[in-house]
């Protein structure tokens, strides 16, 4: 951590726009013309193909990349397993599945010297990771940078940044994520977290499951929700350092680590389309009502990761962004509503507007599928007697992994102390005004 890290990440460049055919060179001439795999590839440098869809999935959703790196990744010796810490994979059946609303307050303070990886605290999920289906819910809490460089086979990670900057150095290049980005990782992408600040605090969506694409748009149009050219790739940057690296692989759940005898975050050139990105939440082109009544929160997705059946989403992600409230006759916040998806939900910045308190920035609720939940009564009491003038929400950025399947607790979620007790409360002293006419 320090300014000139800051400075540094404040600079970079990018490429822009979601699921592009980018290419970049760190050094001219390194990026092969005309072809992938020339007999002998520029300057030295060894080429290799990471898959991130099967060869054969269907042009449009087809992700892969080219890497021209110093030495291939297959030089590299046995991995063997080391501690998972607080990091857990579906499927989850250590704890019976739960269908009480749950909230948490923010992971607590960490150690000193706890870097991104090691403070991975897992809340739950669904799925199973060995048939690439359902995803998993994680917290973080970092102190300090990660020196070791860490890969998860296991699914894509969607870091969403509560509290501090980051700075991600990975095989494609470098990413600068402050709080209200996100930042995607894919799947076998090696990486390394650089704090920018003295601690950073997020959550992250590990998506088993297919790569998050953007939603379509249907009688929406061309444009709105997220546009495609705010989501911003790395340029190629690469590590030349020999010497021993540490390096740590998750796969089917597991840590499994290896020292090699030069940094893996070797690659001067790259082309193609499975990539790394940030995406500024702030950017989301937020729709709404402009009549009446509350749309589904569907309107707010920004990214899907679509299912085998058309329209349900293994996971999606979702932003509450600042947004004008105009509908009339109309209970503007959030509908009571029992959903036969999943809600794990995070706050980013100041306040929700189904909650007048107690979800706070850094912590969490869970509404599982077809737990009965909304606005609490507060909200409910504030909202149903409001003047309705148009207004602006804009002191809150909260954001929903919303999942076709139940979220199974890990056994330190559903002990851990800050799980709050008395949730329910929220739902408590509605009081009846049923009056039949007689
Ligand atoms: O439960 C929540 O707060 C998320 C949510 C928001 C909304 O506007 C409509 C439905 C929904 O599940
Ligand atoms: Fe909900």
């Amino acid at each position: 951590m320090s300014g000139d890290a800051r400075k540094r990440a404040e600079g970079l460049s990018y490429l822009c726009g979601f699921g592009n055919q980018h290419s970049s060179e760190a050094v001219p001439g390194a990026l092969p013309q005309g072809r992938n795999s020339p007999q002998r590839a520029p300057l030295g440098l060894y080429a290799e193909q990471l898959s991130g869809t099967a060869f054969t999935e269907p042009r449009a959703h087809n992700r892969r990349s080219w890497l021209y790196r110093i030495r291939p990744s297959a030089a590299h010796p046995p991995f063997a397993r080391t501690g998972n810490g607080t990091l857990r994979t579906a499927p989850f059946r250590q704890t019976v599945p739960d269908p009480n609303r749950l909230r948490w307050d923010p992971l607590p303070e960490p150690a000193a010297g706890t870097d991104f990886l090691a403070s991975l605290w897992t809340l739950g999920g669904n799925g199973d990771v060995a048939q690439r289906t359902g995803m998993a819910v994680h917290l973080y809490h970092a102190t300090a940078s990660m020196e070791r460089v860490f890969s998860d086979a296991d699914g894509e990670l969607l870091i969403v940044p509560e509290k501090g900057g980051l700075l991600l150095h990975t095989e494609f290049g470098q990413l600068h994520a402050e709080p209200g980005h996100v930042a995607l990782i894919p799947r076998g992408v090696r990486f390394r977290v650089e704090l920018l600040d003295a601690t950073a605090r997020g959550y992250v969506c590990e998506n088993y499951g297919s790569p998050f694409r953007l939603p379509e748009l249907g009688p929406i149009g061309a444009n709105g929700l997220a546009n495609p050219r705010d989501f911003l790739a790395p340029v190629a940057a690469y590590e030349d350092v020999e010497g021993p690296v540490e390096v740590v692989n998750k796969f089917c759940g597991n840590l499994w680590a290896a020292t090699y005898d030069h940094s893996p975050l070797d690659v001067v050139a790259w082309h193609g389309n499975h990539v790394p990105y940030v995406y500024d939440l702030r950017r989301f082109n937020v729709m709404g009502t402009i009549s009446y009544d509350h749309p589904d929160p569907s309107i707010f997705t920004v990214l899907t990761s679509p299912s085998d059946t058309p329209g349900l989403a293994g996971v999606d992600f979702v932003v509450f962004a600042p947004r004008w409230l105009v509908g009339e006759d109309t209970f503007r916040p959030p509908y009571f509503h029992r959903n036969v998806m999943s809600e794990y939900m995070g706050l980013i910045e100041g306040a929700y507007d189904a909650k007048a308190e107690g979800f706070v920035p850094g912590g969490g609720s869970l509404h599982n599928m077809m737990s009965a939940h909304g606005p609490d009564r507060e909200t409910w009491e504030r909202a149903s007697t409001a003047e309705l003038r148009p207004q602006k929400l804009d002191d809150g950025l909260a954001f929903m992994f919303e999942t076709r399947w139940p979220v199974a607790l890990t056994p330190h979620a559903l002990r851990a102390e800050h799980l709050q007790q008395r949730y329910d409360d929220v739902w408590r002293g509605f009081e009846r005004h049923f009056r039949p006419a007689h």
